[in-house]
């Protein structure tokens, strides 16, 4: 045994789902740097476990969680996962074959997806500075427009039928509104926006509503205010530096932060942490981007969001200090100039990850 070892305080057991295209790219970068921020630091220790769940096995089995899968999991301490969807399966199979039961039956009812201009990147907006834009998007995510509530009839008539339930319901309300403002309540500026569409959505957005303006009392010290989610769209393109914290259903947060990833630079750098708050299950890590068919296997997807997501994983795990270093490193890479194409640059992933492990190596000496 390595002397260090003796000096290793803290054990975590991370499961990796790497999935489909890019997906396992970022997957094995991140690995490589949670790796080295674990050497470095000489205090925490991760002990990987790979599950090669994705639409490749899925083609050969006919299935992309094993029927112990989800009981596997509850082992680990977290779940670090990449993206999945590949071309020759329908997307809406290898979504709710892999990455939406695992939110669902591991309790992940929040995805928190922060976005900001990284030092050394810029926005497309004009005039947008980098603290201009420094927002945290609350996506709610276990029901609303996601809940896989629907059918599909008469569909060999010619006139197919099929709907798709929103559900809406005052417990899952409450709980994502009170995360997001005592998110909200944490931040520097305690602002919070909450998003709906209650007037064409008359019945469930209109609970939202409710629900907020009960929860809200409970929080004086937080600045609220509340929006559509169309003129939201033009309020965070004219006007982001009105926002910080804000809180949507499912589908408006999955579109609204998609929005915020490019208006911050690129899809490429946005972290998602799909949390179960209670910590009865694993919470878990991943990039909001998907497994973008269109560049993957040449070497080219940005590791940065992916980085960004092992770092709030690191946090979630109670290790504040090793996840702000890693962000520190992440950033002084980003700001020397070592960035992808989708930022503007000429890197390919393996020289990010390089760079971003040799400033972990630093980062620690010091
Ligand atoms: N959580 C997940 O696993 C998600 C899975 N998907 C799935 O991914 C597949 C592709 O979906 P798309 O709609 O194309 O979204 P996408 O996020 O995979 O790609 C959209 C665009 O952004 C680019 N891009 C994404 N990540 C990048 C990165 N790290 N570096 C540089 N460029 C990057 C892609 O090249 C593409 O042009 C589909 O099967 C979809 O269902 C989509 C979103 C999330
Ligand atoms: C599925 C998807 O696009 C997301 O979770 O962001
Ligand atoms: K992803
Ligand atoms: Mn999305």
């Amino acid at each position: 045994m390595p002397s260090h070892i003796h000096d290793v305080q803290e054990i975590y057991k991370i499961a990796t789902i790497p999935g489909d295209g890019i997906g396992v790219e970022i997957t094995e970068a991140a690995v490589r740097v949670l790796q080295k921020l674990a050497s470095s630091s000489g205090t925490i220790h991760f002990e990987f476990e790979n599950f090669d769940w994705s639409s490749k096995t899925y083609l050969k089995k006919g299935y992309y969680i094993p029927p112990d899968g989800i009981d596997k999991l509850k082992n680990f301490d977290a779940v670090y996962f990449g993206a999945v969807g590949w071309p020759n399966v329908p997307d809406h199979i290898s979504l709710w074959g892999l990455m939406l039961p695992l939110r669902n039956s591991l309790q992940q009812y929040v995805n928190v997806r922060p976005t900001r201009i990284l030092r050394g990147t810029s926005s497309p907006l004009r005039n947008c500075k980098p603290g201009d834009l420094d927002w945290v998007i609350i996506r709610e995510n276990s029901e609303g427009e996601y809940s896989g509530h629907g059918g599909t009839t008469h569909a060999a008539s010619g006139s197919a039928v099929a709907t798709e339930v929103s559900i809406f319901t005052q417990v899952g309300i409450e709980r994502i509104m009170r995360f997001a403002f005592e998110t909200a309540q944490k931040r520097p500026r305690k602002k919070l926006t909450m998003v709906t569409k209650s007037n064409a959505q008359r019945h469930g957005m209109v609970l939202w509503d409710t629900v907020y303006h009960e929860v809200k009392k409970d929080y004086p010290d937080v600045e609220t205010d509340k929006m559509l989610v169309d003129a939201m769209t033009v309020r965070m393109t004219l006007h982001p530096e009105t926002m910080d914290t804000i809180v949507a259903t499912n589908l408006h947060a999955d579109i609204l932060s998609d929005l915020a990833a490019a208006l911050s630079g690129s899809i490429g750098i946005a972290p998602s942490s799909n949390l179960d708050p209670t910590r009865r299950n694993p919470s878990m890590f991943e990039p909001i981007h998907g497994s973008a068919p269109d560049i993957a296997g040449k070497g080219i997807a940005n590791p940065v969001g992916a980085f960004w997501s092992a770092a709030e994983m690191v946090r979630w795990l109670g290790q504040e200090d090793a996840a702000d270093k890693l962000m520190e490193c992440i950033e002084k890479v980003t700001e020397s100039g070592t960035k992808t194409k989708d930022l503007g640059g000429s890197s390919t992933t393996e020289q990010v990850t390089v760079a971003v492990c040799n400033e972990l190596e630093k980062a620690f000496r010091n």
